[in-house]
């Protein structure tokens, strides 16, 4: 990346620090604790590895939070290099010494390394959440039944204007609740179900541009979109449904999705979970899932629907540090659906930014129009009003940082 390209890339205002694990007390100093040990374990108990594998995960799991960060031992992983560079200002801090964003990306990276993700033999490229995203899938099929019928009828109505922006605006929301089921927090247990509604008062959503967004895409006529997509399972048939919706209506010419190169996050999409979710769906006995499944199988044949990988999307970077081809990429769209936490805390670098610093001001530097579409599960903000800040503790302690809150935040193209 050339220097002038990283000044044009940064926002607007003085940055402040990164979040860190080491902030006692700190939702961040629990995730690595308590949350990475456990998810670490559960990655051993779901799949059948040998000793070998499951010694390299215990010995990851004894390192958190007090070893020292070390360099990456997969030599045939394609993302080797970065890693080197990425890891290089913090060899020889702990867990907690290292920005909170790093330790997590780097943390699903050694999961990797551990199980030989990267390596020739047996375990090669096997997703080791692979029970955890195909339980996401079966365990909501009512869900998806009811979200499918109503997408349907969303197309079938696509008439008039004002009935448009509603079902948009409707599929917009069931897009973001979609966000609550998160299995890297409450992963589905032993033959439970995860309760998910696609609904949720609007109360709940603490920035609302969705009249905004709904004016402008209304008006789309054959337009790309892209969706910077977060979890398979539920949350990723809410961004297939307001894509089949998109396209159906012409409002769309393309979808790209952005995925994930490698498994992190627990349920973060791959382009292999967008296509066996597309499958699952087609396959369904539920006469609308299985439409909706056969019109995205028609998309993807046509190339209207796109998925990319890139090993960005699976980088410790923020949003600003975007490599310029990628950036170029993105300014070709018209609207860009960012969604999920995760996703959230890097448009603004993790970093300890006053809540009420406008969101738009931070994220000038995106390369296109952008929404996001965030419940909140980690102590970062902005955009927020000072009286948001004094009524939400009463209403709910935990309003930071347990999935039921959310965000629908626009920004558009500054430059
Ligand atoms: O990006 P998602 O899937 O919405 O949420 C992922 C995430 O919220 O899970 C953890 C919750 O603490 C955080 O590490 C991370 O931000």
């Amino acid at each position: 990346m050339t220097p002038n390209n990283i000044q044009k890339l940064r926002p607007s205002l003085p940055i402040p620090t990164e979040i860190k694990g080491a902030e006692i007390g700190s939702f961040a100093h629990f995730t690595v604790c308590v949350r990475l040990p456990e998810i670490a374990q559960r990655v051993i108990a779901e799949n059948d590895f040998p000793l070998s594998i499951e010694q390299n995960l215990q010995v990851l799991i004894a390192e958190i939070p007090n070893g020292k960060i070390r360099d990456l031992q997969d030599v045939d992983a394609p993302d080797l290099a970065d890693w080197t560079g990425y890891i290089e200002p913090y060899k020889g801090n702990n867990w907690l010494e290292v920005p909170w964003y790093f330790a997590e990306a780097y943390f699903y990276r050694r999961i990797l390394e551990a199980t030989t993700y990267f390596q020739v033999g047996s375990w090669q490229n096997v997703d080791p959440y692979e029970k955890q995203k195909r339980l996401g899938l079966e365990t909501t099929i009512d869900a998806i039944g009811t979200l499918s019928e109503f997408g349907k009828s969303a197309i079938a109505s696509a008439t008039d204007i004002e009935t448009k922006k509603n079902a948009f605006g409707q599929l917009l929301s069931a897009d973001l609740w979609g966000n609550r089921v998160d299995l890297s927090l409450w992963p589905i247990l032993e033959g439970g179900s995860s309760r998910v509604e696609s609904t949720r008062e609007q109360s709940f959503i603490l920035v609302d541009d969705t009249a905004i967004i709904a004016e402008k895409v209304v008006n789309f006529q054959n337009l790309r979109i892209d969706f910077i997509v977060d979890n398979a399972g539920f949350e990723l048939i809410g961004d297939l449904c307001l894509a089949d919706y998109l396209l159906a209506s012409n409002l769309a010419a393309v979808v790209h999705l952005h995925l994930k190169a490698h498994p992190i996050f627990v349920s973060d999409a791959m382009s292999k979970d967008v296509l066996y979710t597309i499958e699952f769906l087609a396959q369904a006995t539920d006469v609308n899932v299985k439409e909706l499944g056969l019109r995205l199988k028609d998309y993807i044949e046509q190339g209207r629907l796109i998925c990319q990988e890139n090993l960005f999307w699976t980088s410790p970077l923020a949003f600003w540090e975007m490599p310029e081809l990628l950036y170029q990429e993105l300014t070709k769209s018209s609207l860009i659906i960012v969604k999920g936490d995760a996703n959230y805390r890097r448009t603004i670098g993790d970093r300890h930014w006053e809540y009420t610093t406008p969101y738009q001001s931070i994220t000038s530097y995106f390369p296109a129009p952008f929404v996001a579409l965030r419940t909140l599960k980690s102590e970062v903000a902005a955009g927020l009003s000072t009286e948001q800040l004094e009524q939400l503790p009463q209403q709910d302690a935990q309003w930071l940082t347990n999935g039921q809150w959310g965000v629908i935040q626009f920004v558009d193209r500054h430059h």
